[in-house]
């Protein structure tokens, strides 16, 4: 099987020297991918890599067989993402926004722009301007920015980060229902834990800029008691955490 995304000695380092370094990922059909790491590791910037959103020192980056690089367009083509907090145009509803959004898409007509509103809890608030939205409702309209093309591939940075409850729950079946019944693909970055091991069926640790560990979930679980155990050991052994934590 083809992989959809392969990074090979993905590097980036700021002038800081914070960055990542030496990234190898290979996403395939199917794969819901969490990504875990403490604060400022660099998964936003592994994500923004992917996306071309900024540009690697060296290493490349192909999706769907396509060069982020050289044949961007194609690469992205089948991809959704949302990486950091989306910049909106205030002004716009959020219906005008999805129609904006949906003009990069080939096909998607209103009943796929309502549907998309509808799924991620924002029927109701869907004539509102965008700045009278709150931080979780924006949140909710960047994820149905991201899902409504159907891409094969969504990359979602920190989904659920200002989610009332009920939009963390809708946000665990929205992912379920869409890898299971479309076979959608998924790059989840997040510190909700239990959220990813309930939803992944891989997952890679970020320490420090290096992609420390990678596993299945299933086989993690087999031999600890949850996927938090195996990442507060992972952490610790890496030096990040005390032996108290
Ligand atoms: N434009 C930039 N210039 C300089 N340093 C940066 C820049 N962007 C990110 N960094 C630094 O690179 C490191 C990785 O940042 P990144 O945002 O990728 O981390 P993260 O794992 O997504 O963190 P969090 O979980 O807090 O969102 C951090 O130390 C951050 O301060």
């Amino acid at each position: 099987m083809k992989p959809i995304l392969e990074t090979v000695q993905l590097t980036k380092m700021y002038r800081n020297d914070r960055g990542i370094r030496d990234f190898h990922v290979q996403l395939y059909p199917g794969d819901v991918y969490g990504l875990l790491g403490p604060n400022g590791a660099g998964k936003t910037t592994f994500l923004k890599l992917i996306t071309g959103l900024i540009r690697p020192d060296k290493g490349t980056v192909a999706l769907f067989g396509a060069s982020i690089a050289e044949q961007f367009e194609q690469g992205m083509r089948h991809v959704g993402c949302m990486i950091e907090s989306a910049d909106f145009h205030d002004f716009l509803t959020a219906r005008q926004y999805l129609q904006l959004v949906a003009r990069y898409y080939p096909g998607i007509g209103n009943s796929r722009i309502e549907e998309a509103l509808d799924v991620v809890g924002l029927a109701k608030a869907k004539s509102d301007k965008i700045k009278h939205y709150s931080t979780g409702m924006k949140q909710k309209l960047a994820l149905a920015a991201a899902i409504m093309p159907e891409p094969k591939l969504a990359i979602l940075d920190e989904p659920t980060n200002g989610l009332d409850i009920e939009g963390t729950v809708m946000f665990r079946k929205l992912i379920k229902r869409l890898s299971e019944q479309k076979g959608m693909s998924f790059i989840i970055s997040s510190h909700m834990i239990h959220e990813l091991e309930q939803l992944c069926n891989r997952v890679g640790i970020v320490v420090r800029g290096r992609l420390i560990k990678e596993g299945c979930v299933s086989e993690l679980l087999q031999s600890n008691q949850s996927l938090e155990q195996y990442y507060i050991d992972q952490l610790r052994l890496a030096g990040e955490v005390s032996e108290s934590a």
